[in-house]
């Protein structure tokens, strides 16, 4: 694998539980990521999104596996678990349940440098650098707070100093502002779009919606049922989206709007 993968595919991904696996929640799942470009994956509630982030994390929750498909980096094979924060970060919806509340920000920093096998000394003075990149303006400070002391704002730009500082290449980013008001929504928005072009990442952004898709995304993969139903640019979606499911979402974001999809 070359050292700055370019790729990143989930090929094939069958995801499955109950007894002897007979229920399928996600089928057939194919996917790939390219440097600098943002894959929404979008879909009702229930669709699959989520559990196919686990999955390409290799952190899927008891009682659900995964029985089918391969996670590829540059087109080799490789095991989910060795890439989960080295080659893929992450970040999630509710960053204020991702820190443990009795531990500061430097300590989760330390813990997750050191869980990727990434040596303090060569990260100890881009610390300080990542978290101004966040616009965590006094570093010094922050590193010495705890979750309650902060803001669910300044904790989601915590977990996205946290992924840099990672250095993966890709990143997964799971309802990154659901939990967030609309003007910190827009600011994390801004954030992340800088990040994405400074950084060359190759995001997978799970959102319910439209609107952060028509910001954030280059491409739109749809999601009904645990099946991919549509993929196609952000302008086709917009334009032209031929499954129903995506028609529905996109008409649903219009009329937000008063707006209606052309027939
Ligand atoms: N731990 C679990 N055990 C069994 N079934 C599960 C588990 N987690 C999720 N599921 C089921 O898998 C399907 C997909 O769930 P998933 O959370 O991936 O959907 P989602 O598209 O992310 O939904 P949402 O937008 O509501 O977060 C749903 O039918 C859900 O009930």
């Amino acid at each position: 694998m070359s050292l700055t993968p370019k790729h990143f595919t989930l090929e094939n991904l069958t995801i499955a539980t109950g007894v002897d696996n007979d229920r399928l929640l996600v089928e057939d799942l194919s996917l790939q990521l390219t440097r600098g470009r943002v894959l929404a994956l979008v879909g009702a509630s229930g669709s699959g999104k989520s559990l196919s982030c686990s999955a390409a994390l290799g952190v899927l929750p008891p009682g659900v596996a995964r029985i089918g498909g391969r996670i590829l980096v540059d087109g080799e094979v490789r095991p989910a678990e060795m890439l989960r924060g080295r080659t893929v970060a992450t970040i999630m919806q509710n960053p204020r349940s991702a820190f443990n509340p009795v531990k500061t920000m430097r300590e989760h920093v330390m813990e997750t440098l050191t869980a990727i096998g990434r040596s303090r000394r060569d990260a100890e003075g881009k610390i300080e650098a990542a978290l101004r990149e966040v616009g965590l303006d006094e570093p010094e400070a922050v590193l010495g707070l705890y979750p309650f002391e902060m803001s669910g704002g300044m904790l989601q730009r915590m977990m996205i100093a946290i992924a840099l500082l990672s250095e993966a290449p890709f990143l997964v980013a799971d309802e990154p502002t659901t939990d967030l008001d609309v003007v910190v929504q827009m600011r994390i928005l801004a954030l992340l779009e800088g990040l994405v072009r400074e950084h060359d990442l190759g995001v997978l952004l799970v959102t319910h919606d439209m609107g952060v898709v028509a910001r954030l995304a280059d491409d739109v993969a749809v999601l009904d049922h645990g099946r991919l139903v549509e993929t196609a640019s952000v302008d086709e979606i917009f334009h032209r989206p031929k499954h129903h499911v995506t028609r529905m979402l996109v008409g649903a974001h219009l009329a937000r709007y008063g707006m209606e999809l052309a027939e």
